[in-house]
C-alpha cells in the first residue's frame, strides 16, 4: 500500500513537471510527433481541430480527439482555462502562398488565426511561449505584421526561421517559416538571434549537419552544398516496393536493417500497391516536362502537397523505379523509368514521422495525402522546439508556476 502510494506521488510529480500546451491547427499531430521527438516534458492539454478526418487520425495515433470546431469561437475566458504555458500553431497556409491569390489577412482562412492572437492581448494569463508554422511568404505578410505587434505589445520576444529539411539531412526540400516567441521575463539562449529572420539553425544547432544559409533566396540557399549532407531517398522507401537490385544495395549499404517502415499503411487495403502507385502513360505523356523525376540514390526531392496523387504538376516528386540517376539523360523516354508516385508511408518518412504513425484504414488514399500534404517535417520542427522550451528555468515563471516543480 505504502509503496502504491509513492509510485502515485511519483506520478503525479511528473505530471506537475510538464509544460501545458495547446495545438492550434493540429492536423494529424505533426507538433505533437515533434515534441516527442525533441522529448519535451510536455502534456499537449487539447489540440484544435476543424477537420474530422485529421481528428480521426490523430485520435487514432494519439488516444485523444482533439476539439473539433472552428478555432475562431474560443474566446479569451476559454483560452485561459486551459493556463497553458505554451502554444503551438500552424494555421492554414493558402492566404500566404506564392501559388495562391496572397489574399493574406483578406482571406476568411485568415481569420481564426487573427482572433487568436488578437485573443491573446485579452486574457488573463497569455501562454509563456509560442511557436507559429506556416509558408515562406508568411513573413512579408500583413497577418505576420499585426502577430509581431500582437506579440511585442504582451511582451514577447521572437526569433523568426526559414529552414528546410535539406538543413537536416533529410533529402526532402520544403523550406518553411517558423516562429518563435517567449514572454519576458523568459529569455532565448542565444538572445543575439533576438528579432532577426535566419535561414540557417546554427544559433540552435551548432553541429555538421547544418549549414549556414545567410543570404540565400529562402528557397533552401544552397541546394547542392545541402545535398552532399543528405541521406539518399532510398532509406525513406519502403523496402517491399524496392526492385532486386535496389535491395541489394540496401543489404550492401546497410546490411539486413530495414530504415523504413514496410508495413501497409495499417488497414492493409493496398494489395496491389504497384498497380495503384504507378504513373499513367497519358500523364507522363501530357505532363512529363514538367514532372521532378527523382531515383532512389537522389538525395533531394521536392514539397508533396496536398494535392500530391490528384495532380502531378508541381504537387511532389515523382520516383523513377528503373535504372539509375543516369538514367535520366540516357533514356529515351520517361515511360521507360517506370514512374511511380511515393506511397503515403514514404511521404510521412520523409516527414520524419515516426514508424508507429498510422492511417486509420477507413481513410483514403487521396485523403491520406492530403492530410500529409498539410503536415510539417518533424526532423526540422523537433530541434526548434527544444531550443524555445530551453532555458526556460521554472526560477523565471513568472505566474503559471503551480504546474512546474
Ligand atoms: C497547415 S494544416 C496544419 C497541419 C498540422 N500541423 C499537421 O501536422 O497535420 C492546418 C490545419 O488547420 C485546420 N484548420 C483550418 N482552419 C481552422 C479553423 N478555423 N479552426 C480549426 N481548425 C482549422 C485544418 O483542418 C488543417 O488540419
Amino acid at each position: 500500500m505504502e509503496m502504491q502510494t509513492e509510485t502515485e506521488m511519483e506520478v503525479e510529480e511528473k505530471i506537475c513537471r510538464c509544460w501545458r500546451i495547446l495545438e492550434f491547427y493540429s492536423g494529424i499531430g505533426g507538433m505533437r510527433y515533434s515534441l516527442l521527438r525533441a522529448g519535451i516534458r510536455g502534456r499537449v492539454v487539447e489540440a484544435f481541430d476543424i477537420n474530422n478526418i485529421a481528428n480521426d487520425v490523430y485520435e487514432h495515433n494519439f488516444g485523444h480527439r482533439p476539439f473539433q470546431g472552428n478555432i475562431q469561437i474560443l474566446t479569451p475566458l476559454d483560452l485561459d482555462k486551459y493556463e497553458a504555458h505554451a502554444w503551438l500553431l500552424s494555421p492554414p497556409c493558402q492566404p500566404y502562398t506564392r501559388q495562391g491569390l496572397q489574399k493574406d489577412s483578406a482571406d476568411a482562412r485568415a481569420l481564426s488565426f487573427i482572433k487568436i492572437l488578437e485573443n491573446m492581448s485579452h486574457m488573463m494569463q497569455p501562454p509563456l511561449m509560442l511557436f507559429v508554422e506556416n509558408v515562406v511568404g508568411f513573413e512579408t505578410s500583413n497577418t505576420h505584421k499585426h502577430m509581431m505587434e500582437v506579440l511585442a505589445g504582451i511582451g514577447f520576444v521572437t526569433q523568426e526561421y526559414i529552414l528546410s529539411p535539406l538543413q537536416f539531412g533529410v533529402p526532402y526540400s520544403r523550406p518553411r517559416y517558423f516562429c518563435l516567441a517567449k514572454r519576458k521575463p523568459l529569455s532565448f539562449r542565444n538572445p543575439s538571434c533576438n528579432n532577426l529572420i535566419l535561414r540557417t539553425p546554427s544559433p540552435f544547432m551548432p553541429s555538421k549537419n547544418n549549414q549556414s544559409t545567410d543570404g540565400s533566396d529562402g528557397n533552401d540557399g544552397n541546394q547542392e552544398e545541402f545535398n552532399s549532407s543528405c541521406e539518399p531517398i532510398i532509406n525513406f522507401l519502403e523496402t517491399h516496393f524496392l526492385t532486386g537490385n535496389q535491395q541489394e544495395y540496401m543489404t550492401f549499404r546497410f546490411g539486413t536493417e530495414v530504415v523504413s517502415s514496410p508495413a501497409d499503411d495499417g488497414g492493409g487495403t493496398y494489395k496491389n500497391a504497384w498497380d495503384i502507385y504507378s504513373v499513367a502513360p497519358s500523364l507522363i505523356e501530357r505532363w512529363g516536362n514538367a514532372m521532378d523525376v527523382v531515383f532512389p540514390e537522389s538525395r533531394r526531392c521536392c514539397c508533396f502537397t496536398k494535392s500530391y496523387y490528384r495532380y502531378v504538376k508541381g504537387t511532389g516528386s515523382l520516383l523513377a523505379t528503373s535504372g539509375d540517376i543516369n538514367s535520366r539523360l540516357e533514356a529515351p523516354s520517361l515511360i521507360e523509368l517506370g514512374l511511380r508516385f511515393f506511397t503515403p508511408r514514404e511521404v510521412a518518412n520523409l516527414h520524419s514521422f515516426p514508424a508507429e504513425f498510422h492511417f486509420p484504414s477507413h481513410t483514403s488514399l487521396r485523403q491520406r495525402y492530403a492530410l500529409l500534404g498539410n503536415s510539417m517535417s518533424v526532423a526540422v520542427v523537433a530541434p526548434l522546439l527544444q531550443y524555445l522550451f530551453s532555458e526556460s528555468t521554472t526560477s523565471k515563471i513568472p505566474t503559471l508556476s503551480k504546474d512546474i516543480c
